[in-house]
């Protein structure tokens, strides 16, 4: 599957590259003949009512007037509430708009308070949207948030960000769409920060241009076949030693939860022993997981088995020195939680960090990642991609930077943004069991990025598996989550097994 992402800056390089073998205005008739199709499979049986094209001054508008023809066309109401601004149409958006004006196209020139539509379409903006929405596109936008018939946005939701995902600002206004079918490409922007929330169900258009005129995407959207060829169904003839050890090392006093929780992960996600090397005593057992065993940290041997370093690990001095230890082991490594925000505080423990030549996996949430960056949590929120990408190189680990669309990032650029998860990952403990599931892959001996990308890709399927069965996503808790991954890993070894 072409699950590659584009920047619209090579965006832009593939339309001139397309348009320069083909007659003007062919993209744009095959972008509002593609659109028309999945319009009328969003209308179902609804033919009979009447669909809503908002169109923009641009050429997405222009996208929007081919569309609405060729509704017409097909006998569709189309009514376009066309929005040309000041500026010139370009000729494509003029002949566009030539075309619908011959046909049956209906024009209003204000939104109706009581529309009964069948079906509304978003072509305000597209890639071209450079400064904060305002004027008449703003009152359209804000108008649609009654709506309850489904919403198509062209290319872009308009008001959002194509590279980042992020509401173009400051107070900034986007269209939340239910659809969005988007041209010459995939944009990280769709599926990340508040991508996922506005653009809805993506369905990806190339418009008949081929594989010569797309450059090199340095981010993909992420698919169980980053990471499929490592899942291996179990031999009959192994032991628990087979499956590699597992230690979260963390649980200062009262904060036994969230090296528990770490634990559980690792375990049901196939680790072969899972120890629990607590800062405190504790409680010193999990009675609802008795498998799991309990340690001092203090004098727990950190090599020669994965560590997941951090939950509940508090910022104490022996910490510290627990966080050096591990950081100057050869043992695989996954580091969440406090122990980054321990790194982040101190260039010694950065600098081991970047000397590290085992498998490392950093799981920073935003504002972990943006005290390790020097930024504001806002600032890498603002350009989750870069973020990561940049918290790659300083600590020349593997990335995941956590939230609405996880990004994975290498120190080479590569970049992965997670498809699978929902709101219920949004509780108490889901970092936590994400980074025993990492722990887990590492230990068995799955690469860094792989283990990376499969975990994110487990851990929200986890989620996702729980709601599809009714549990959440409000209330949905962390402690619910190993047991959805091991039902998700399973699933995924019995499909890589049958060679789906
Ligand atoms: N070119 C093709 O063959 C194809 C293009 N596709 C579609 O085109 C858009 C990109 O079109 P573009 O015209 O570059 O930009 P937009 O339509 O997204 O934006 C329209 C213009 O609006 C102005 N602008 C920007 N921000 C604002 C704002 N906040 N308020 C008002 N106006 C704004 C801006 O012009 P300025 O000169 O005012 O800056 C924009 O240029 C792409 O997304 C596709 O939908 C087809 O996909 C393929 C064929
Ligand atoms: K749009």
């Amino acid at each position: 599957m072409d699950n590659h992402l584009y920047t619209v800056a090579q965006l832009r390089a593939i339309e001139a590259s397309a348009y320069a073998v083909l007659p003007p205005g062919t993209l744009m008739q095959r972008a509002g003949a593609a659109a028309a199709q999945f319009a009328m499979q969003l209308l179902g049986e609804r033919r009979d009512r009447p669909v809503l094209v908002l169109a923009g001054p641009g050429n997405n508008g222009g996208d929007a007037l081919e569309l609405a023809a060729n509704l017409a066309d097909a006998g569709i109401d189309a009514l376009v509430l066309h929005l040309p601004g000041q500026r010139d149409a370009s000729i494509e958006t003029a002949t566009a708009h030539e075309r619908a004006r011959d046909g049956t196209v209906g024009f209003i020139d204000m939104l109706p308070p009581d529309g009964d539509w069948g079906l509304v379409v978003d072509g305000l903006f597209g890639i071209g949207l450079t400064r904060p929405i305002g004027d008449e596109y703003r009152e359209a936008i804000a108008a649609l948030a009654d709506v309850r018939c489904p919403i198509l946005a062209l290319d872009v939701p308009s008001g959002l960000d194509a590279d980042t995902g992020a509401i173009i600002g400051p107070d900034g206004i986007a269209v939340r769409a239910t659809h969005t079918i988007t041209f010459l490409g995939d944009k990280p922007g769709l599926h990340t920060a508040d991508g996922r929330d506005h653009a809805g169900l993506v369905h990806v258009e190339m418009l008949g241009v081929g594989p010569e005129h797309l450059p090199q995407s340095q981010a993909r959207l992420g698919t169980d076949d980053v990471f499929a060829h490592r899942l291996a169904a179990r031999r009959h003839n192994t032991h628990k030693g087979s499956f590699g050890d597992v230690a979260i090392v963390g649980g200062a006093h009262g904060m036994a939860g969230a090296p528990v929780l770490a634990a559980r992960g690792a375990l049901l996600t196939g680790a072969g022993r899972v120890f629990v090397a607590m800062l405190d005593p504790g409680p010193g057992y999990d009675s609802m997981q008795p498998e799991l065993m309990f340690r001092a940290a203090d004098d727990f041997e950190l090599d020669k088995r994965t560590l997941v370093i951090g939950p509940g690990m508090g910022g104490s001095a022996s910490a510290m020195r627990l966080l050096a230890k591990a950081l100057d082991s050869d043992s695989p490594l996954v580091i969440d939680a406090d122990a980054i925000t321990l790194i982040g505080a101190s260039p010694d423990l950065l600098a081991r960090l970047a000397a590290r030549s085992a498998p490392t996996i950093l799981t920073p949430h935003p504002l972990e990642a943006a005290r390790l960056l020097g930024k504001d949590a806002g600032e890498v929120q603002a350009d989750r991609l870069q973020a990561a990408r940049d918290m790659a190189v300083r600590t020349n680990a593997t990335v995941i930077l956590k939230g609405s669309g996880s990004v994975i990032a290498q120190p080479n650029g590569e970049t992965v943004i997670n498809p699978t998860g929902n709101a219920g990952l949004a509780t108490a403990g889901s970092g936590d069991v994400l980074a025993g599931i990492c722990g887990t892959l590492l230990a068995q001996g799955w690469p860094a990025w792989e283990a990376a990308s499969g975990a994110t890709w487990i851990h929200g399927a986890a989620a996702d598996l729980l709601v599809a069965n009714g549990v959440g996503p409000i209330g949905l808790t962390a402690g619910e989550l190993p047991a959805a991954a091991r039902a998700v890993l399973n699933m995924l070894v019995l499909d890589a097994a049958d060679g789906n």
